[in-house]
């Protein structure tokens, strides 16, 4: 499922005295089965761009296309479009509501009006599929661990069956091992189940290590939008809006400066680690 967004420019509180322009001429388009990071500082507008994307907002001007079809022109109802592009929120464990984990899995598919055994299936697929088990069907979701209830929040998204999964901040307020575990889950979920995964962050350590595309906001713009590798190309720009780039970066640059052989051929943060270890190993003797 492709997303196109098109000279999208969008006011909260028009033609008030508290307007503000969060989005201005913004046009990008998010490819079938791609992983992508959304990266900006706080206020550059990731979250008003995303709720363009399922069409909980609607453009002060410009387009959205999902599959070429233009979601404010009526042809498509907008509940399909919010099904198929699934939003999950910061925090989203915040709107757990239920009384077990088994029935707040549930109610998206069924608010789809799915018969019984399909909404049984899509719930103990989606738990499964976040890296829980059934010993969480009858829990309370508020007696889980805050890693826990994200998983079963993202899972709540999962059983609608979203071709697009967009995540806002996924990981914020997890500690380090909660934060590597779902995001490993993402990988995962991409991978196996060709999911398109939009991943909203201000920490390009996080994103730089599992993206393929990275977007950069800035001030309601897109200043870049390229591989994570020449994204973070732009270090001093990048300082300059807010935002750092992880630190193996910083030191490839230094090592390229002093004068040591970079491999140009490094595209990834993994690779990155291992071209460093490999000038390492090479220069220094014990
Ligand atoms: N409901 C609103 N009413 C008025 N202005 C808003 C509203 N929501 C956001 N804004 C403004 O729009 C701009 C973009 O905000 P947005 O929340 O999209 O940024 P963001 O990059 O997601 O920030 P964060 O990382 O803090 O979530 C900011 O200047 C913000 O103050």
């Amino acid at each position: 499922m492709s997303i196109k967004i098109d000279n999208l420019t969008y006011i909260y509180s028009a033609n008030t005295p508290f307007e503000k322009k969060a989005l201005d001429d913004v046009t990008l388009e998010i490819n079938d089965g791609e992983f992508v990071g959304l990266i900006g500082h706080t206020g550059s507008g990731k979250s008003t761009l995303i709720q363009q994307f399922n069409g909980l907002l609607k453009p002060t001007s410009g387009d959205v296309y999902v599959n070429d079809i233009n979601i404010h022109n009526k042809q498509k109802p907008l509940k399909e479009i919010r099904q198929k592009v699934g939003l999950v929120f910061q925090y989203p464990e915040h709107q757990l509501f239920e009384m077990t984990v088994y029935k707040d899995v549930a109610y998206g598919p069924t608010n789809m009006g799915l018969d019984a055994k399909e909404i049984d299936k899509r719930v103990k697929d989606a738990i499964s599929t976040v890296g829980l088990n059934e010993e969480i069907y009858e829990k309370s979701p508020f007696e889980l661990s805050g890693g826990q209830k994200r998983r079963v929040a993202i899972a709540g998204v999962l059983a609608m069956e979203p071709d697009v999964l967009i995540l806002d901040e996924p990981t914020a307020g997890l500690d380090p091992r909660g934060r590597d575990e779902i995001l490993d889950e993402l990988v995962k979920l991409h991978q196996e189940l060709g999911i398109t995964v939009i991943l909203v962050s201000h920490s390009m350590e996080d994103v730089g290590k599992y993206v393929e595309r990275i977007i950069v906001m800035d001030k309601g713009k897109v200043k870049y939008d390229d591989t994570p590798k020449k994204v973070f190309n732009h270090i001093k720009e990048l300082e300059s809006m807010g935002l750092g780039v992880p630190q193996v970066t910083y030191l490839m640059h230094e090592l390229k400066d002093k004068g040591f052989m970079v491999s140009n051929e490094v595209t990834t943060i993994q690779e990155a680690y291992d071209e460093i270890l490999n000038i390492v190993s090479k220069d220094v003797r014990l």
